[in-house]
Order: structure tokens, then sequence, then C-alpha cells
């Protein structure tokens, strides 16, 4: 096939004109990477609920025109000046957090997060020249996350691709992009939870059921999952989930009724929804002197949380996790290497599988909870 390295490329995107309308699939021009970037050619993208939240007109940071998505894999067709992390061919999973091994954050050893390129990518631009690499018809479209996978062809920052392993089905390993990596990360990294924990997970949606997951292979002794969805209840069990809890079903407050299960409180909870009513709850129901809680959801602009002081007097603790702490380019291929190795679950979360022109469908089924993962075949 002939290169298209140096040349813009015209390929079908999902693009998101403005908050809360549909997708539209358009024509969109892609320009070459720039020096220290990236242009990848996306095969599988899944949708995540952060998509939805942006499109709903959420996010204080969500910038429209944009083209969304941040769950997916792909192949480098071409890379900028300098980039030498990976090449033309490679397999790679973008990376909505970057690691760029020499900031501040990078190292410190104290946080995944990064930041080199986010002051540009919390505004929908690339760092180089604060641009976009997007055009349709010749009007800029805004990027999102610094990964914009609802398109065919994308440009990402080089420290925003993690190379993977060829062996590895793309179609499967672009839910590592986000999702299983956060509620995993959120046990393993930032709760650290240990053997023979009591663990509380608020919301049965993939992030919820990635932390149960996680909490088994930790050896927690109880996981209660917690979700307005009786659905949920069987297929918490396959992901580790030991007991189920709908709060609709209790007339008293959620986190009385897990206090009063619990002999005091669980060791760790998880809110995994977004909501910061359910935020306190889940702060509420964890042990007095010790319980800590890991708020993992995305809140809509303008919400805020709040408890009794007291409660944090009392020794619970109030702890948030992006991309379950996992530092995206060291440690995504590990991860990758233990879906190989059966070791990590993937394909349990793929509900579905659509093409590209019914991405308003995935949405969809998404808001009515009737998926995990959509997973959009690209081409
Ligand atoms: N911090 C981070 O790095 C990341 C954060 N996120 C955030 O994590 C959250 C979960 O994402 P994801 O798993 O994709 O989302 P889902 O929508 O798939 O899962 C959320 C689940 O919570 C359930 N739910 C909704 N309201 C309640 C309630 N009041 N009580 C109990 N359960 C409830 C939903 O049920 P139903 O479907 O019936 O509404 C659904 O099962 C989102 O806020 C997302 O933005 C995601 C990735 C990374
Ligand atoms: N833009 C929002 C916050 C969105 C947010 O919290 N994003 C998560 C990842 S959600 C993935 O699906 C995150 O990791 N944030 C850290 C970051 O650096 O963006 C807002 O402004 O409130
Ligand atoms: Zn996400
Ligand atoms: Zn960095």
């Amino acid at each position: 096939m002939a290169s298209t390295q140096g040349q813009v490329i015209v390929c079908k995107a999902a693009v998101a004109w403005e908050a809360k309308k549909p997708l539209t699939i358009e024509d969109v021009e892609v320009a070459p990477p720039q020096q220290g970037e990236v242009r990848v050619k996306i095969s599988y993208t899944a949708l995540c609920h952060t998509d939805a939240y942006t499109l709903d007109g959420l996010d204080p940071e969500g910038l429209f025109p944009c083209i969304l998505g941040h769950e997916a894999a792909g192949i480098v067709e071409s890379v900028g000046e300098g980039v030498t992390e990976v090449q033309p061919g490679d397999h790679v999973i973008p990376c909505y957090q970057a690691e760029c091994r020499e900031c501040k954050f990078c190292k410190s050893g104290k946080t995944n997060l990064c930041g080199k390129v986010r002051p540009a990518t919390g505004v929908g631009v690339m760092l180089n020249d604060l641009k976009s690499r997007f055009t349709v018809k010749g009007q800029p479209i805004y990027h999102f996350m610094g990964t914009s996978t609802f398109s065919q062809f994308t440009v990402v920052h080089a420290v925003s691709v993690a190379k993977v392993s060829p062996e590895a089905p793309l179609e499967k390993i672009c839910l590592l992009g986000c999702g299983i990596p956060t509620g995993l990360g959120a046990v393993w990294n930032t709760a650290k939870v240990e053997p023979n924990s009591t663990v509380a997970i608020f919301g049965l949606g993939t992030v919820g059921l990635a932390v149960a997951e996680g909490a088994k292979a930790a050896g927690a002794s109880r996981i209660i999952g917690i979700d307005i969805d009786d659905n949920k209840a069987s297929l918490g069990e396959k992901f580790g989930v030991t007991e189920f809890i709908n709060p609709k079903h209790h007339q008293k407050p959620i986190q009385e009724v897990i206090v009063g299960l619990t002999d005091g409180g669980v060791d760790y909870s998880f809110e995994c929804i977004g909501n910061v009513d359910i935020m306190r709850s889940a702060l509420e129901c964890c042990h007095k002197g010790w319980g800590t809680s890991v708020i993992v959801g995305v809140a809509a602009a303008g919400k805020e949380i709040s408890t009794r002081p007291f409660q944090l007097v009392t020794g619970r603790v109030w702890k948030g996790t992006a991309f379950g702490g996992f530092k995206s380019r060291t440690q995504v291929p590990q991860l990758v290497d233990k879906y190989l190795k059966k070791e990590i679950k993937v394909d349990e979360y793929i509900t579905h599988n659509l093409p590209l022109s019914e991405i308003n469908n995935a949405f969809d089924l998404m808001h009515h909870g009737r998926s995990l993962r959509a997973v959009i075949h690209m081409w």
C-alpha cells in the first residue's frame, strides 16, 4: 500500500458538533504528526461512560465540535520528528493519561498523573503549536482527552501512546485503554486492598466490575456490589461480587444498611458511578478508624462532595483515582501481557460489537444500562 506519511489523510470520524446531539459521521482531514506526535490508525474503540458524560455537556472541560473516544487500540501509521518510542506498524493503545517520565509528576514516584501535555489536552489541542490536527471542510475540530479515538486516524502525543504485544487481539485489548485498568488499579494501586478485607462497590458497570475482579484477586473476603439494577446481581458474581444490594429495596440509607451487615462498616469502598450523594454513602459505609473510600466516578460540572468532617476525624480516608493509578506507557503493556496469560478478564466485559455507523446506538445502549462495553469496529 502507498505510504501516507507526511500527507493529510481523509477518513471517517464520528464528530460531536454540540452537546446532547447525536454524533455524525464525517469525512475528516487528519494532518500529519508534528514533532513528538504519532498518527495512529484506530482499529477498534470502545465507549466509556466518560464519553457520554462529555457529550451530555456535563464536563467543565468539554469543547465542541470535537472527536470523542479514549478507549481504543490501533497501529502506528507514521511518527513525527524526534519520536523514538514507537514506529510505523507498532500495535498501540492510546493513553489519555500520559507518561513522559521527565516532569515533576512522573519523577515524584507519588502519582501516575503527568503534567507534560495535560495543559494542551485539556483544551483540545496538540502541545507543539496549540492547534488541532483535525478539520472538517477546513473547520478545526477539537481533540478530546488527547486521544480522539472515534476517528479512523488520530494524532496523539508520543508520551500518550503505549506500545503493546502484536500477539494481542486489538478488538479486545482496546478495553485496556480505560475502564478495566481503572477498576483494577483503584484496588491494587490506590486502595491497596489486603487479603481478607471487606469491600463495597457502588455501581456495577465496567469500572465497578473491574473493581470486583481486582478485589477478588487481592483476596478480599467479602465483596458487596451495590447497583439499582437487579440484573447486576448475577453478572457481579461472575466478576467476584459475593453479596448484592439494590438500594431501591431498602428504606434506610444504604450506608446504614452496609454498616449493619459488616460489624461497623467495610474496610474499603469504591464509588464507580459519578454521583456525589453516593460518594457520601460510600465514605460513610466505611469502618471507623481505618475505612478508606476511593472516588472513581466522574461527577458533573458544578457538583461538590460533602460529609461531616467527623467522618474523617474518626479515621475514615477519602481518596480518588485517575486511570487506577497505573503509569500508562509502562504498565498498559504489562496489563496486555496479563490478559494474554489469562490473568485478567477482558472479553467478558464486551457485550456489543457495532460498526462506526452505529455509534449512536452504542450510546443509547449505555444510557439504558443495556451494555457494559460496546466495541466499535472502525473499518
Ligand atoms: N477516575 C477514572 O479514571 C475513571 C472514571 N470513570 C468514571 O467511572 C464511572 C463508571 O464508569 P462506567 O463503568 O463506564 O459506567 P457505567 O454507566 O457502565 O456504570 C455505572 C453503573 O452504576 C449504576 N448506577 C447508576 N446510578 C446508581 C445508583 N444511584 N446506585 C447504584 N448504582 C447506580 C449504573 O446502572 P444503570 O446502567 O442501570 O444506570 C451502572 O451499572 C463513570 O462516572 C465514569 O465517568 C471511568 C473511567 C476512568
Ligand atoms: N474533565 C473533567 C474531569 C474528567 C476526569 O476526571 N477524567 C478522569 C478520567 S475519566 C476516564 O474515563 C481523569 O483521569 N482525570 C484526570 C485528568 O488528568 O484528566 C473535569 O474537568 O472535571
Ligand atoms: Zn474512560
Ligand atoms: Zn510526565
